[in-house]
C-alpha cells in the first residue's frame, strides 16, 4: 500500500508556482508533510484528493494513476480539509449520515452501525443529537475525522488539523491519528514541527512548492549530530561580531535570556556547548537552505 507523487508542478493561473516537481513516496502510516504557510502543502492536499490537477506529474496509489479513474479514488479515500463547513443546526449524526449516503453507502443497517463506531472512536458519542455547528475546535476536527473514516477509505488526507486546538484535544487527535495509521496511508500537513516528531514514522519538509528534505525524522536528526551548539546570551547586550560560515538556527528569548542554536562544524565561538539537535534545527536548516540563505552572522555577547 503506498502512494507515489512523481514530479508534480502546479502554477495558478496568477503566476504563483505552488508546486515545482514534488516526487515522494509515501507509504502506509504517518507520513507528515512539513512546512511554512505558503509552502504547497494545501494544493498537495487537493491534489492528492483530485480536487485538482497538476500542470504535470503523475500520481499513483497501489499502482494505479488517481487521475485516470477519479471516482474510484475517491471512494478509497477520506479528506480532512483545512477548514469545512458545516450545515448550520444539523446533528452530527445526522450530518454523517448525509455524508455516508453521499459516499455511497447505501445499506441502512450497515451505515448506521459503522456511524456508530465512529462516533464511538472519535469520542462524539455522547454528543451525537448536538449540532455540529455549536461544537468546539477539538470536537469539530474529531468530527472532521469521523466523516473522513466513512466508509473505511485506504487513504487519509488531514491537512493542518491540530492549529488552535488545546493540549488535551490535540493529544487525543494525535491518539487517534496514530490508531487510524496502523491501517492505511494518512497523510499530514501542519506547521507544527513537534506534531510530526511525535506521530511519523516518515515525513517531507516542503517549501516554496519544492521538498527540502524526506526521510525518517530520527535518521534526518541524526544527519545533525555533533554540529549543532547553543549558547544563553543576555537579552540586549554585546557588540554582532561576524563570524562567516555559521547558521544561526534559532534565537529563543527565555527568562530574559536569549539561546542561540547554532549549526558549525567545530565550537563556534567561546561559551558554545554541543546540544542534542532536534527536528526543529533540521526544520529551520532546510528552510533557510532552501531559500538560498547565506550563513548568518552570529551575533557575540559580552559575558
Ligand atoms: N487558488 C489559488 N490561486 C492562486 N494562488 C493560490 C491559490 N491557492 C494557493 N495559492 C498560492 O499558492 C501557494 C501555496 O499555497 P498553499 O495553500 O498550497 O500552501 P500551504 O502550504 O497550504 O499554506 P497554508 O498553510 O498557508 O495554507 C501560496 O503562495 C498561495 O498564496
Amino acid at each position: 500500500m503506498s502512494l507515489v507523487l512523481h514530479n508534480l508542478t502546479k502554477t495558478y493561473p496568477n503566476g504563483v508556482p505552488a508546486l515545482r516537481g514534488v516526487t515522494l513516496t509515501i507509504p502506509r502510516g504517518l507520513y507528515g508533510l512539513l512546512g511554512p504557510n505558503g509552502a504547497g502543502k494545501s494544493t498537495l492536499m487537493r491534489t492528492i484528493a483530485t480536487l485538482q490537477a497538476p500542470d504535470a506529474g503523475r500520481i499513483t496509489f497501489d499502482g494505479h494513476d488517481i487521475f485516470a479513474d477519479a471516482e474510484a479514488h475517491r471512494a478509497r479515500l477520506g479528506y480532512l480539509p483545512q477548514d469545512f463547513g458545516v450545515y448550520p443546526g444539523v446533528s452530527a449524526f445526522d450530518l454523517l449520515e448525509y455524508v455516508a449516503v453521499l459516499k455511497g453507502l447505501h445499506d441502512k443497517a450497515a451505515r448506521r452501525a459503522q456511524i456508530e463506531g465512529l462516533l464511538v472512536q472519535t469520542n462524539l458519542w455522547e454528543h451525537r443529537k448536538r449540532a455540529v455547528s455549536g461544537f468546539s475546535g477539538g470536537m469539530r476536527q474529531r468530527f472532521g475525522i469521523a466523516q473522513a473514516l466513512l466508509g473505511q477509505p485506504r487513504l487519509m488526507v488531514v491537512d493542518e488539523p491540530t492549529a488552535g486546538l488545546d493540549p488535551e484535544e490535540r493529544n487525543r487527535f494525535h491518539n487517534l491519528l496514530s490508531e487510524i495509521g496502523e491501517q492505511v496511508v494518512v497523510i499530514l500537513s501542519t506547521h507544527i514541527v513537534e506534531d510530526v516528531r511525535q506521530l511519523c514514522p516518515r515525513m517531507a519538509i516542503l517549501a516554496g512548492g519544492r521538498v527540502l528534505r524526506e526521510g525518517a525524522p530520527d535518521a534526518l536528526v541524526d544527519e545533525l549530530r555533533g554540529r549543532v551548539w547553543s549558547k544563553a546570551v543576555p537579552r540586549a547586550s554585546g557588540a554582532a561580531l561576524r563570524a562567516d560560515g555559521l547558521w544561526v538556527l534559532s534565537a529563543q528569548l527565555h527568562a530574559g535570556q536569549t539561546r542561540l542554536r547554532v549549526l558549525a562544524d567545530a565550537p563556534p565561538a567561546p561559551g558554545f556547548a554541543p546540544v542534542e539537535p532536534e527536528l526543529e534545527d533540521v526544520y529551520f536548516y532546510a528552510l533557510a537552505q532552501g531559500e538560498g540563505r547565506v550563513p548568518a552572522p552570529i551575533l557575540a555577547f559580552a559575558d
